[in-house]
């Protein structure tokens, strides 16, 4: 993390984001605004269908909003062309979509070691074994996410976007396959990663996850309810 804590970890401005579906389009978001302190942990709840996808695939740079724009530690990341996007990405913001930020093709030590290399941060790093200890899977570095439970898959997603000590969190149900233990533990490990300046963005549906939340947005139709 490498900017001063009056700056946002995310400030999001007046996002919008159409479809087109042959005749139809959908208006998925109408003018979202947000900003998540550093420091601090937002949960994003609202009903099925709301945009609450979209709002997290636009703040990550994964998607373009049609207008508005969104910073990332101050610094833009929407309307760039996508390597940028991709770079920004990679020093910036860990993203945790359920199982896909995770390469088939790597086992989950060398997802851990990937994500690890775009540490910019001036604090310690720990090695992948130690990110793996973190979340509990010091025995399953050489498994591959095929070969992963759904709540290993989750925990292996969480290491992996804690990897490069991000400024900004997002992350979609991240507890949404775990038991109440492994739940209370990876919400222990967010918050704790919160608490060193970062900001923490959750989608979530799980009351649990709303406790810990500093403030929770509600987005009904496109939009933050008021
Ligand atoms: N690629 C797409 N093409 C067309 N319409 C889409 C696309 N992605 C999302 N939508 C539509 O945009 C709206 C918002 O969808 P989104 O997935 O963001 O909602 P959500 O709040 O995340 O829902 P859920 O809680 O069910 O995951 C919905 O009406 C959805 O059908």
């Amino acid at each position: 993390m490498t900017t001063g804590w009056a700056t946002p970890a995310l400030n999001a401005r007046e996002l919008y984001r159409f479809f087109r579906t042959g005749d139809d389009e959908t208006l998925a978001l109408r003018g979202v605004s947000l900003t998540v302190a550093r420091g601090e942990t937002v949960a994003v709840v609202g009903p099925s269908g709301s945009g609450k996808s979209t709002l997290l695939a636009c703040l990550a740079g994964l998607d373009e909003p049609a207008g508005g724009s969104v910073e990332v530690a101050g610094e833009r990341i929407s309307h760039r062309p996508e390597a940028v996007r991709a770079r920004i990405r990679a020093h910036r913001i860990g993203v945790l979509l359920q199982s896909r930020n995770l390469l088939p093709h790597l086992d989950v030590r060398g997802n851990i070691r990937l994500a690890r290399r775009a540490w910019r941060h001036s604090g310690f790093r720990p090695s992948a074994d130690e990110l793996l200890d973190r979340v509990g899977l010091g025995e399953r570095g050489r498994a591959t996410p095929a070969q992963l439970s759904g709540g290993e898959l989750a925990r292996a997603g969480l290491a992996v976007a804690l990897a490069n000590h991000p400024d900004v969190l997002l992350a979609d149900e991240p507890t949404g396959e775990l038991d109440g233990y492994t739940e209370e533990q990876v919400l222990e490990l967010l918050r704790d990663h919160a608490a060193q300046g970062a900001g923490l963005l959750i989608v979530t549906h799980s009351a649990e996850v709303v406790a810990i939340a500093d403030r929770v947005v509600t987005i009904r139709d496109g939009e933050v309810a008021a």
